[in-house]
């Protein structure tokens, strides 16, 4: 261990302040250590602090340590942090169900500081090592932003969410102009370093918490929009076209321009709040207004095709 936090943060939910106290002086030279005295500030706090690990104490004065586990394992801030619980009554009972609600491993007291810091430093590397393959797994390996399959999910989850909450959510789809001519001209390799710098411009622009920017596939990418209704969604959409034309990246083959440039298509869905309303296909409709897009010359962006 390296004697440095390097931001990970524990926290304890433990309600013995000399348990507490010990836990707390074995973990703070490589931990940022949290505590919480019972179940509900413990929740508070994991769900504020969104820390590397929780060691929860089974017994707790406000409610069970098995309720605070289902309700951290049930909430979306708190369920991936990896909950290690500690009993002093280490029956095999409790601890078969600790595990089986979610919790990585059980430690019986009384405390033996030098276990508790090698178990804590084995599920923190676990959990960081999920951590880095769920995101490869979510990732586009040319360019470095979201995959199609976590658009998919995303797109899913956020109609999901925009039906309920009867917020806009809005959608772009972006094609790289005369890319075959591109790639025909220049080759492939440099076509990839344009693709990963074009990407990394949409990126950019989708920006706040929510929005997501991933690779549709070949030279199509997409800009998911939560909370963005027909006029912002256009707005974004011709910062893109800017950003794009802005990288300024020569294409003497184009005929749209003199440098790479792209077609944008939107699409926005204003949910009625009507429970049974059906949803539109947004990725159709923003896949229409790219068509027209491309139809009138390129390099610029055509709006929502009606307010879906
Ligand atoms: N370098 C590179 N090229 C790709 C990649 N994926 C797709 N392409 C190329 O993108 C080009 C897309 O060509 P088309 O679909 O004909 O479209 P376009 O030439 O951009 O024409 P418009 O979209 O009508 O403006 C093809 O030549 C593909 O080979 C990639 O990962 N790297």
């Amino acid at each position: 261990m390296s004697g440095e936090t390097d931001g990970r943060s524990i926290l304890i939910i433990e309600d013995d302040p000399s348990n507490r106290r010990i836990i707390a002086k074995t973990l703070s030279p490589f931990y940022r250590v949290v505590m919480a005295s019972d179940g509900s500030k413990g929740v508070l706090r994991a769900k504020k602090h969104r820390p590397s690990l929780i060691l929860l104490d089974i017994n707790l004065p406000d409610q069970s340590g098995f309720d605070v586990l289902k309700t951290l394992k049930k909430n979306e801030d708190t369920r991936d942090i990896p909950v290690l619980c500690l009993t002093a009554a280490t029956t095999e009972k409790e601890e078969e169900k600790s595990l089986s609600l979610g919790a990585v491993d059980f430690i019986g007291k009384p405390i033996r500081p030098k276990i508790v810091l090698a178990r804590i430093a084995i599920h923190i590397e676990i959990a960081s090592q999920r951590k880095s393959l769920e995101k490869l797994t979510q990732q586009d390996p040319l360019t470095g932003v979201n995959n199609r399959r976590s658009f998919d999910k995303a797109l899913n989850d956020e109609t999901r969410r925009a039906r309920r909450s009867h917020e806009p959510l809005s959608l772009i789809m972006v094609d790289v102009d005369h890319f075959k001519k591109f790639n025909d001209n220049y080759g492939h390799q440099k076509g990839d370093e344009a693709l990963r710098l074009v990407a990394t411009a949409l990126a950019k622009e989708a920006s706040r918490a929510g929005d997501l920017c991933a690779r549709y596939g070949g030279e199509e990418f997409t800009i998911l929009l939560p909370r963005t209704t027909i006029e912002a969604v256009q707005f974004i959409a011709e910062n893109c076209r800017n950003a794009i034309a802005s990288l300024a990246i020569p294409h003497a083959h184009s005929e749209s321009a003199e440098c790479v440039t792209a077609s944008l298509g939107c699409a926005t869905w204003q949910p009625s709040g009507e429970a049974d309303a059906p949803v539109p296909n947004l990725v159709g409709l923003a896949d229409k207004a790219l068509y027209a897009a491309k139809e009138k010359g390129r390099n610029q962006i055509y709006p929502a095709l009606h307010e879906a």
